[in-house]
């Protein structure tokens, strides 16, 4: 079990504190200044494949030790362990955590409760390969005969955003079929979508760990009726529809043959299934030997981040900086900056995996914190933002640490392109660190052949102070193996920052009150009486809503 610590009582954030108060004016260039080894020391490589540059930090060797120390007090390690060996460390939910077994490619066994997972996952992966092969070679046939050319996942939350941001940062392996995600319960989007396909050809994947989910259900349920308007016959739904769920009753329920159901587990959970069953657009997709490279990286960074010291331990070097300017800084968030456009669902993607995992305020002893937990996530694809928010990172009052992620070769080398991508990905990085002096901008000026005098006024608005923090992770390309490795990397750097933290990662219950609101008020818009039943604000906002509908 993982044991609790409140992070603020251990010696080694006390002395993480006196530290901070030496290191908070230390500028990111003294730091190069003092050290022309910087860069080696303060760099990882993962497999000739990712390089993981952490040097523009504001830290110094000191202070990784000291959040090494404080990670060692805070029983990471053991808890890596109890993560792995499938103990139930997800407790206010009773569950395993094991997203890790989902990937294990070695096949050593898991056990939970006694009985070892790897059969199943195993059996599962089988009949997702055998499945996408059948509609991929054309031998799936639709209820008019024809074979598939198109597939809609509905799902919402880690039922839609892993697999859509896989199958969109892997679009250069994806084969014939068109891929579409119906998340919202916004019927727009649903709308939309059936526009652009024909239900002959289409093929529902109703992606729901839970198959309760509303927004699911309820688009699932339209996409039903609308298949069985045009085909008239209830045996088409077979056809057409499959369920990728861990609940069996529901799957009968909702009318899809559990013969048609691809299984997963209690211990998965929603944002770090893509590996699951609910990977199955990904292998229709990408087929499924990529979507097995794709595990592959995942498994060789599990393996890393169980088996690496610490100091050496990518994820959890990652964690521990972040955790720095989360606790120390009072950093408030954190951007996630990928330099290739295929990646652009990434950051949204990791919004859900950081903010939800650690996005809570009571700890593993039910007990508020009194000190800051997950940061916010955000970002855009380079160089989207550049022109966009950077302002603020560079010169805004709010310190913002950022993952700046790119991949060295390009999937579409078009003219000069990449270089003049991978430039700016360069640039900025150096630009946040050093900046550019009240001096620099003098020189400048009097290059371009001004006088000082005529220029004081503006040279206060060109200066940028600098120092601050970045990580570059380059990527030799972006390929299935380096996708599932990096993704791998983030969850595995929250996990850390959650064990430091002291709270649960694994659960979600700041999601549930609103739910259960929406489900009170539901049945009030469905009458045309008046509503009195809440505070002033939404009472008026409701009937103002029946007034205008
Ligand atoms: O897969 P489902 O059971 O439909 O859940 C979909 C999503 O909704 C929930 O409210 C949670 O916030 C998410 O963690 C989950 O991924």
């Amino acid at each position: 079990m993982l044991k609790t610590v409140n992070p603020t009582g251990t010696a080694a954030w006390k002395s993480l504190q006196s530290h901070f108060e030496q290191m908070k004016d230390v500028t990111i260039k003294s730091l190069f200044d003092a050290d022309k080894q910087r860069n080696e020391k303060f760099s990882l490589t993962f497999n000739d494949q990712i390089l993981v540059d952490f040097s523009k930090n504001r830290i110094t060797q000191d202070t990784l030790d000291k959040l090494q120390t404080l990670a060692k007090e805070c029983g990471l390690s053991a808890a890596i362990k109890s993560m792995f060996s499938g103990e139930k460390i997800n407790r206010t939910e009773d569950r395993a955590v094991l997203h890790v077994a989902l990937r294990n490619l070695s096949n050593s066994p898991i056990y939970v409760d006694g009985q070892n997972v790897m059969d199943d996952v195993n059996a599962v992966l089988d009949k997702m390969e055998s499945f996408s092969k059948r509609v991929i070679n054309g031998e799936w046939k639709g209820y008019t005969g024809k074979a598939i050319t198109d597939v809609v996942n509905i799902g919402i939350g880690g039922s839609d955003l892993g697999p859509f941001m896989v199958t969109e940062a892997l679009r250069p392996y994806k084969n014939h079929l068109t891929m579409h995600f119906v998340s919202n319960i916004d019927g727009t989007q649903m709308a939309e979508t059936l526009k652009k396909v024909n239900p002959a050809t289409t093929l529902f994947l109703v992606a729901s760990k839970t198959f309760t989910t509303q927004e699911t259900m309820t688009n699932a349920q339209s996409a039903r009726d609308w298949l069985l308007k045009a085909a008239q016959d209830k045996s088409a739904v077979a056809k057409h529809f499959v369920a990728l769920s861990t609940n069996t009753k529901e799957v009968a329920k909702f009318g899809i043959d559990t013969a048609n159901m691809f299984e997963f587990w209690d211990w998965v959970g929603g944002r770090y299934s893509l590996w699951s069953a609910i990977g199955l657009s990904i292998v229709l997709s990408i087929g499924f030997d990529n979507f097995k490279q794709l595990l592959a990286g995942a498994h060789d960074i599990d393996n890393h981040f169980s088996q690496t010291p610490l100091e050496q331990n990518i994820p959890v070097i990652l964690a521990l900086i972040n955790l720095w300017y989360n606790n120390f800084f009072d950093a408030q968030t954190e951007a996630i900056l990928p330099y290739d456009q295929y990646m652009h669902r990434f950051p949204a993607y990791f919004q859900q995996g950081n903010m939800e995992s650690n996005g809570k305020y009571v700890d593993r002893d039910g007990n508020k914190v009194d000190y800051s937990t997950g940061p916010i996530i955000w970002g855009e694809p380079g160089t989207n933002g550049q022109h966009a928010f950077y302002q603020l990172i560079h010169q805004g009052t709010k310190l913002i640490p950022c993952d700046f992620i790119a991949p060295a070769i390009s999937h579409n080398p078009l003219g000069d392109h990449h270089e003049k991508l991978l430039s700016n990905f360069f640039a900025q990085t150096e630009a946040l660190a050093f900046g550019k002096t009240r001096a620099d901008v003098e020189k400048e000026f009097l290059a371009a052949g001004k006088s000082l005098d005529e220029v004081q006024e503006i040279v206060p608005f060109k200066v940028f102070e600098g120092n601050k923090p970045t990580n570059s992770l380059l990527l030799k390309a972006i390929t299935p193996y380096t996708l599932g490795a990096l993704i791998a990397i983030y969850e595995h750097k929250i996990f850390t920052q959650g064990v430091i933290w002291n709270i649960f990662s694994f659960d979600q219950w700041g999601v549930e009150l609103g739910k259960q609101l929406a489900g009170n008020i539901l049945p009030e818009l469905q009458t045309e009486l008046a509503i009195a039943s809440h505070d002033s604000s939404t009472n008026g906002l409701i009937n103002r809503y029946k007034s205008w509908r």
